[in-house]
């Protein structure tokens, strides 16, 4: 297995180029079950999620060729009626095959997805929507079973405790993309990436209104054709390079960094006294060299609010400014499983609640660490950047389901960063030995 070392307390300099974004991916690969026909997807980040997709595409009777590293084309001639626990359980997001597969072959069975680190995350708001569009939903031996043999366009309401869904968002268009008449989603999720899945969807020649808005009208067509089609930036790894120089005291230029995504993060990081330039439409300078920076409160809400994906990469960096932050979860409000491993590293971070109270300002020190999810694994390698002496990071494979070469990147600005095999790694540091 493979482990990140870090040797902290390096400069960082240059510009890092961000990659297409993984949560548009995920759902956009789904979308190619709905059409015979071959679809073109560009921009494909080169991550495990992406891979696990592709393999269960094709499991599900599609052919998958992947053109160039970064561009993939699908053709769903045929599509299977069943996913297994098999394949879905190696990833959340394949939640996001109901729709497109019972909206195609009008009856689908789905595993249920399994539990996650970072909270419970159920379905309940999918299958209400699904249900709504007079699609039978049943649950037996760990399966949701779809029945869309009389599915017809309906109003579906997608507000739940911690705000709308995003994945049910995604579900409920592309199962309305042909359903026969007129759905109506209030309370939909607006995130870029569902504005991006809706971009794609149009352009395979469905008929919908209101994108990125929280009401969206579709117009239910019989068939969907194939496109071609470039992914949106991602910018939860855009915005993990800009506190990567804002932990480092750095300039770093990160092309790909979209501010009109971004606003409730640079707004929150302009406020603790970090200085931005917004060179471009898609490109962002942080002048980490040049903020004197003070501590933030900061509330985790749904788009356009400031994003739970940044929440932990944002307590690394607040665990450095001197003074007390609070970090509020209103979206997975235990999704702290990087604050006790912040904490081996000196940070004083506790848990209240759905709140992480933070008196920042103590230096960190360099220790063995483990990554318990995705965010929390680039949460700890941001630590080790700005730590004194020698970070390790276990379990990596949770950074690669949605960094890119994240330790080639880091690299290429100038920090010390090291993917190795946990054979090279000191004995009594590791917890696989
Ligand atoms: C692949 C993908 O795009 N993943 C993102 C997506 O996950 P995902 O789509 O799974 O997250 P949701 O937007 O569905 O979840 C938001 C909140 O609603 C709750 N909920 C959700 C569905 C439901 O049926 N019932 C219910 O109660 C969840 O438990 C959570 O508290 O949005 C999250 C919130 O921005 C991000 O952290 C994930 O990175
Ligand atoms: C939680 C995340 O992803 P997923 O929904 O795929 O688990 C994430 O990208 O931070």
């Amino acid at each position: 297995m493979d482990v990140v070392r870090i040797r902290g307390g390096r400069r960082l300099a240059g510009t890092v180029e961000i990659g297409g974004a993984k949560n548009a991916c995920l759902p956009i690969f789904s979308a190619c079950l709905l059409t015979a026909e071959p679809v073109t997807i560009r921009n494909v980040p080169d991550l495990s999620d992406v891979r696990f997709m592709a393999d269960i595409l094709e499991r599900l009777g599609a052919t998958v060729e992947r053109l160039d590293p970064h561009t993939w084309r699908i053709t769903a001639a045929q599509v299977a009626t069943r996913a297994p626990y098999d394949l879905v359980r190696k990833m959340r997001a394949s939640v996001c095959l109901m729709g497109p597969m019972v909206a195609r072959m009008k009856r689908a069975e789905v595993s249920l997805p399994g539990g996650c680190v970072i909270g419970p995350r159920p379905i309940d708001l999918h299958l209400k929507g699904l249900s709504k569009l007079n699609c039978g939903v049943e649950i037996e031996a760990g399966y949701v079973k779809l029945d869309g043999s009389r599915m017809r366009g309906g109003e579906v309401f997608l507000g739940g405790r911690h705000g709308s869904t995003v994945t049910g968002t995604a579900n409920i268009l592309m199962a309305a993309v042909l359903t026969p008449g007129r759905t109506r989603i209030d309370s939909a999720a607006c995130e870029p990436e569902v504005v991006d899945l809706c971009r794609l969807l149009i352009s395979m020649g469905a008929k919908i209104e209101g994108v990125g808005s929280h009401a969206i009208h579709i117009e239910g067509v019989e068939a969907l054709h194939g496109a071609d089609y470039s992914v949106l930036h991602d910018r939860i790894e855009a915005g993990t390079y800009l506190l990567a120089g804002a932990i480092t005291h750095s300039d770093i230029t990160v092309k790909g960094a979209q501010a009109e995504h971004m606003a409730a993060f640079l707004d929150k990081l302009s406020e603790a006294g970090l200085v931005f330039e917004i060179v471009d439409a898609a490109t962002i300078r942080v002048r980490g060299d040049q903020s004197d920076l003070r501590p933030v409160d900061v509330i985790t809400l749904p788009h356009p609010g400031f994003p739970t994906d940044l929440q932990a990469q944002t307590c690394a960096l607040l665990a450095l400014i001197p003074g007390l932050s609070i970090v509020t979860e209103r979206v997975y409000p235990n999704r702290f499983m990087h604050v006790p491993e912040l904490g081996r590293m000196g940070a004083d971070i506790s848990i209240e609640g759905p709140s992480a109270v933070i008196k920042g300002g103590r230096p960190l020190s360099g220790a063995p660490v483990m990554a318990s999810d995705l965010r929390a694994s680039a949460a700890l390698i941001l630590a080790g950047l700005a730590a004194s002496g020698e970070t390790w990071v276990q379990r990596i494979y949770h950074l690669d389901r949605g960094y890119e070469k994240f330790d080639e990147k880091l690299a290429s600005l100038g920090a010390d960063v090291a993917r190795l095999s946990d054979t090279e790694m000191p004995k009594d540091l590791s917890v696989e030995a």
